[in-house]
Order: C-alpha cells, then structure tokens, then sequence
C-alpha cells in the first residue's frame, strides 16, 4: 500500500483532490437513460434491465411471502442467532434517536408548536451486486419501524437462483412489508416514480454502488433521499502503540467491498506505516475476494505519515470518512478533536465489522466526504415535521401592524389585506 509523506497542506489538497465528488458523465448518462426508460416503460423496462445487468429474467418483481416463510424456516439457526442478536442492539439504541414534537403558549393567546409524522411508504435499497447484505436490512428497517412508518418495502437485484435467503430471513425478522426482486439505478427509478408492479415511495434510503448512488442524487426532488452512502471508507488514525496485522485488516475489511472503496491510515509512525504496509500486501493475497480489495486499495488507498497527533485529526477531518477507527492510548479523549466522520470507532477492540454487524449504531452512513454534512441513517430519517400556529383575536391585533408592514416591503398587499380583513368589521 503506498505511503505518502508530505507536510500537512499538501496532504489535505491531496485529499480534497481524492475526494472531491465530480459526477462520471458517462454513469450519469447511463442512470439518466434508465429512470427515463421507468418512467415511460415501467415494469417492461425493469425486466430489461434485469436481464441486461443481473443476467435473470423476471416475471413478477414482489416476491411471494411464501418465499419468504422458507427461507426464514430454513434459515441456519446461527445465522438466525446473529440477526436477533443484530435486531436487539440496533433497537435499542435506535430507540433513544426517538423525538417529540413540542408546544408553547408562552405568549397570551398564542399557541405554536411542531408535531412529528412519520413517513407513510419508504423504501429501502438493499445492496446484492457482488456481495448479499441481510445486515443493511435490519440498519435500514429497525430505523424505519420504530419511527412508525406505515408500509417498509426492499428493493434487491437477484442473482440466478434467486435472493440469498439470510436476506429474505432478515426481511421477516425486521418486518418487512413487501420485497421487489430489482436492483441497481432501475430499482430507485421504480421506487421513486412508482411501475404497474412497484407503488412509488415517499423517501429512498440504503447504501449502494455508484449506479445506485447516482440514480438517488438524479431523483432527489420527486422522492426523499436519506444521503449518498456510496463505496465504503474506513480511516484509521493510529501511532506506534497500534498493531500493525489489526491495523491492515480493518483497511482490508472495507477494501474488499467495493473496487472503489477507501482505505486511508493516517500515523505519525513510520515503521507503522511500512509495517501496515506490509501486512496489507501480505493480507491481500490470501483474501477470497482479493481482486476487489487490491483495486480499492491500489486505487483509492493511501496510508499517509504526519508529524504530530494533532495532524492526524486534521487530515483525518478533511477526509471525512464514512468509519474512523481510533487506534491510540486512551482514545476517548479524542472524540472531541472529531468533527467529521460517519461513526467512530475507539480502541483496538472496536473493529471495523463489529459496527457493520451488532454494535446498534447504523451502519448506513455517509461517503464520499459527504459527512462534513450528514449523519447516520436513523430514526429521524423517517419521520418529517409539521409546524403549527393559533393566535387569539386580540393576540393577532398585537402584531397586525408588524405583519403589515412586512407585507408591504414585500409589495405583497394581498396579505396585508388578509390581515386587515380580521379588523374590518365590513368582513365580520
Ligand atoms: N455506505 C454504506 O453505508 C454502505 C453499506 C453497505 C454497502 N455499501 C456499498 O454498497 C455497494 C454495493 O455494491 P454492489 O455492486 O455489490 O451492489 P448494488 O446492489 O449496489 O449494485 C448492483 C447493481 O448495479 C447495477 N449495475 C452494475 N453494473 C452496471 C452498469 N455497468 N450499468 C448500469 N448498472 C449497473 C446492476 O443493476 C446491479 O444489479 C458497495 O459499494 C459497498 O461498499 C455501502
Ligand atoms: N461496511 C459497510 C458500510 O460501509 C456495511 C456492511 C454490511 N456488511 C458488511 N459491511
Ligand atoms: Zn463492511
């Protein structure tokens, strides 16, 4: 894995570089095609598509929930432990992201508030490209059921002999309304615009490749999206006290998703950095899905070398990367100096995997250096808010003359008048 040491302005301009999000034309081009093939040809599109990009031809996209029974009845019953186990954690702490809405009558005569809604139908994107993803389902529909939203539906690209059945097992366990056999930027199309076999949704959230990713962005509008949760990251701030093996294995746990996934260890160490380096080149060859990983690593990897601690946290900020891992003494004290990743990972014992599987916080978060502004999926990604005004005759009198001259600024007599017509005893 390369390393790379400069002083710390080149380093940052490098990354901002690296992680700038300019849109491929050509996949642009593609995901425009596809959702305006949805749109006009609905379901006769996606059964193109799917022979085209996932080689199976489909007759009916929602699955029968017989299926789904079997696989949840055959279901290897350790597998069936470990999502429990899943769905136990990310309840309870997906429970304390709960919100009320609130009410005050501070003013006389006045009453002002906010409620919270959830959601009626979302649906949510389960990756099944090159790898099947029942854990994305409990982080995506836990969230969803317990912000109390009516109708939870998946879309998922089937591979030949069907979806894998710890991802129909998973759906039943998390509650799942309906699975439709689709996937890629077809399956968002359908999902936003709605075909004769797919109810169109009101929000879109769930991580996928860059099709998947480009296909949210371009219909973001007439749907909600939750963020861009592309190709995985992991970064890692490490010194010397870190153990190099562990180090190059979490790179490796996220380097092997995605052929565009990043891998970043940032130290002030450079015997750790060789030695990372090493491990991850020796791990590398014995890793069944060694193809993906080396690409992502040799691609979109770097292990970078800084002078001080403080350095560390502010490259590492500058990526913002979707997991940082924290592998110094004492590393809570730290969390603080953190101002953007995605979910943070303190101490050599928190492993990378332990947050994609049962920790209980989400798993879904931002890439791309997106979470400079986003956060992890959660409850409040499924629930909107209303806000709501009463005022009494005599409170509304208190600030008729306010209003009126503001509409006025505004050259917006229309709604001075329709202040005024409270006082008019011509309109009484
Ligand atoms: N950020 C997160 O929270 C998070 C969580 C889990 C997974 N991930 C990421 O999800 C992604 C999963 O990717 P995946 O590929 O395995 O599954 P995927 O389901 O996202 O994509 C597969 C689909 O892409 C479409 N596709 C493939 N090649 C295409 C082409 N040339 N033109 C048009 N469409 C094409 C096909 O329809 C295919 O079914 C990875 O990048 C992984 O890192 C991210
Ligand atoms: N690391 C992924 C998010 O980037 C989530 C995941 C699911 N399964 C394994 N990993
Ligand atoms: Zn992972």
């Amino acid at each position: 894995m390369k390393i790379v040491q400069e002083n710390l302005a080149e380093l940052e301009k490098m990354v901002q570089m690296k992680t700038r999000q300019l849109n491929d034309p050509k996949v642009v081009a593609t995901v425009s095609e596809i959702i305006n093939n949805v749109v006009e040809n609905g379901d006769s599109a996606l059964k193109d598509y799917e022979k085209k990009f996932d080689n199976v031809d489909i007759d009916n996209f929602k699955l029968d929930q017989s299926v789904i029974d079997d696989a949840y009845d055959n279901l290897d019953k350790d597998v069936k432990d470990a999502l429990f186990l899943a769905k136990k954690n990310i309840t309870s702490f997906h429970k304390k992201e709960l919100e009320d809405g609130f009410m005050d009558s501070e003013q006389k005569g006045v009453l002002r508030g906010q409620k919270l809604v959830p959601l009626q139908r979302v649906g949510l994107y389960v990756p099944g490209g090159t790898a099947a993803y029942p854990s994305t389902i409990m982080m995506s529909a836990m969230p969803a059921k317990i912000a109390g939203v009516d109708e939870v539906v998946i879309v998922t690209p089937p591979q030949k002999d069907g979806i894998n059945p710890a991802v129909l097992a998973a759906a039943k366990i998390a509650g799942v309304d309906a699975i439709y056999q689709v996937g890629g930027a077809q399956a968002i199309a359908a999902l936003a615009y709605g075909t004769e076999s797919i109810p169109r949704v009101d929000k879109i959230v769930g991580p996928g490749n860059i099709f998947v990713a480009t296909a949210k962005k371009q219909v973001f509008g007439q749907v909600a999206i939750d963020m861009v949760a592309g190709p995985s990251e992991i970064g890692i701030i490490a010194d010397d006290s870190a153990n190099p093996r562990q180090v190059a294995a979490d790179l490796l746990s996220q380097a092997e998703h995605d052929k565009l996934a990043r891998p970043i260890l940032v130290t002030d160490s450079l015997k750790l950095a060789k030695a990372v380096s090493e491990n991850v080149d020796s791990q590398l060859k014995v890793l069944p899905r060694e193809e993906i990983a080396s690409a992502s690593v040799n691609n979109k990897g770097f292990i970078a070398v800084v002078e001080k601690i403080d350095d560390m946290f502010t490259l590492m900020n500058t990526v913002a990367p979707e997991h940082l891992e924290i592998q110094l003494e004492d590393p809570t004290q730290y969390l603080n100096q953190i101002r953007n990743a995605g979910s943070v990972f303190l101490g050599k014992y928190a492993s990378e995997p332990l947050g994609d599987y049962v920790a209980g916080p989400n798993h879904i978060l931002p890439t791309g250096g997106t979470a400079r502004f986003s956060s992890p999926l959660g409850v409040y990604d499924f629930v909107k808010r209303t806000s709501f005004i009463q005022y009494t005759k005599p409170a509304l009198e208190r600030e008729a003359k306010q209003i009126t001259t503001l509409a006025r600024v505004e050259g917006l007599e229309g709604h001075a008048r329709a202040i005024e017509s409270r006082f008019d005893t011509y309109y009484d």
